[in-house]
């Protein structure tokens, strides 16, 4: 049954309700089945802020079970060990604010910027502005960004109790602004990666759009080189974000240039939510109800919104005049 997202989602809401689940098969359909490092510290990150009974939460497992206790928040550590991603694990965190019943923090050393994940500024930048919007009360603290292979990276959240709000994004409204991150391994710096990513993302983006465009770049001793470049879209009601990651023998411009489509693209449709986004809202929109639009239905919207449906939690997916609106 289905992948890492439902290993981390049955966590969250075994958390969230108070009720013990038990997920079996684990990442069946996979070329290495069974449990991966990064998902066991999803687990570990969840049940240390509900004092969690856990079985099976080791790498390899392909049966876990997660018997929570009450939601008393506190402070741990988690150490993915590998380039594993951090956002993925702080995402199953997240939605606990709002069953807290004390603030709780955990600081994640692994990948902040991966593949196939959310990189950091999209997490900071993009998914916790939308969310503050929406009653979560967390912050995001990071100490070093951690690329593939090595990872070591850290990032501490700290998440305090919180009543979310209906996720109100059925209109974007127009483009207010828009901002590149860009960031790269201090060994980079003498290529000038993160400049030259951040200066072909900003004039691409001028060539483009008619609202002001924001430029942060910065280097990082990191224990791998890698790169990174967002482009956060501001609209005056929501927010959306593209991101690519450096590879070697991509020239710094090229990278820039592919966030910079992948903004283009979705700016041509009217949705409020970017693909990405999409299926990570779902945990805020099965617990608070709203509605927001996303270009196309991925297969990860789509499982995961399967998976809160066994939950109890039913969200509708329907395709709407020329957009996928999700809602609840
Ligand atoms: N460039 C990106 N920007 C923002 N979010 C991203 C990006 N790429 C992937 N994601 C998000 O990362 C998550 C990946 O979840 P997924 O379940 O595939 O991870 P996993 O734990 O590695 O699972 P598995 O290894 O079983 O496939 C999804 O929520 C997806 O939207």
């Amino acid at each position: 049954m289905g992948g890492g997202q439902l290993v981390r989602t049955a966590a969250t809401f075994a958390a969230l309700t108070g009720e013990s689940v038990e997920v079996t098969d684990v990442r069946g359909a996979r070329e290495e089945p069974g449990l991966k490092r990064q998902h066991v510290a999803a687990l570990e990150a969840v049940a240390a802020a509900c004092d969690a009974d856990l079985a099976g939460a080791e790498a390899g497992s392909e049966r876990v079970a997660v018997d929570p206790g009450a939601l008393d928040g506190g402070e741990t550590r988690v150490d993915v060990g590998t380039a594993g991603s951090v956002p993925l694990i702080l995402d199953a965190v997240l939605p606990l604010a709002a069953r807290l019943e004390a603030p709780y923090r955990v600081t994640v050393s692994g990948g902040t910027d991966v593949q196939w994940a959310p990189p950091l500024d999209y997490l900071t930048d993009v998914k916790l502005p939308v969310l503050r919007a929406h009653g979560l009360d967390a912050s995001v603290t990071p100490t070093r960004r951690g690329f593939y292979p090595a990872g070591g990276g850290a990032v501490t959240l700290t998440v305090r109790p919180s009543t979310l709000t209906p996720l109100d994004l059925r209109e974007r409204g127009r483009l207010r602004h828009l901002a590149v991150e860009s960031a790269a391994s201090e060994s980079l710096r003498e290529a000038d990666v993160a400049e030259r990513q951040a200066d072909a993302a900003v004039e691409a983006l001028q060539s483009t759009a008619a609202v002001p465009v924001l430029r942060e770049s910065a280097y990082d001793e990191t224990a791998s080189s890698g790169s990174v470049v967002t482009v956060v879209a501001a609209y005056e009601h929501a927010r959306a974000g593209f991101s690519a990651l450096g590879e070697r023998g991509t020239p710094a411009e090229a990278v820039a240039e592919g966030a910079v489509e992948s903004f283009r693209a979705f700016d041509r449709t009217p949705a409020s939510a970017d693909a990405h986004l999409a299926d990570q809202l779902l945990p805020y929109l099965a617990l608070a109800g709203g509605v927001y639009t996303t270009p196309e239905r991925t297969a990860h919207l789509e499982t995961h919104a399967d998976l809160l449906g066994t939950f109890g939690f039913d969200v509708d997916v329907a395709d709407a005049d020329g957009v996928v609106r999700v809602s609840r």
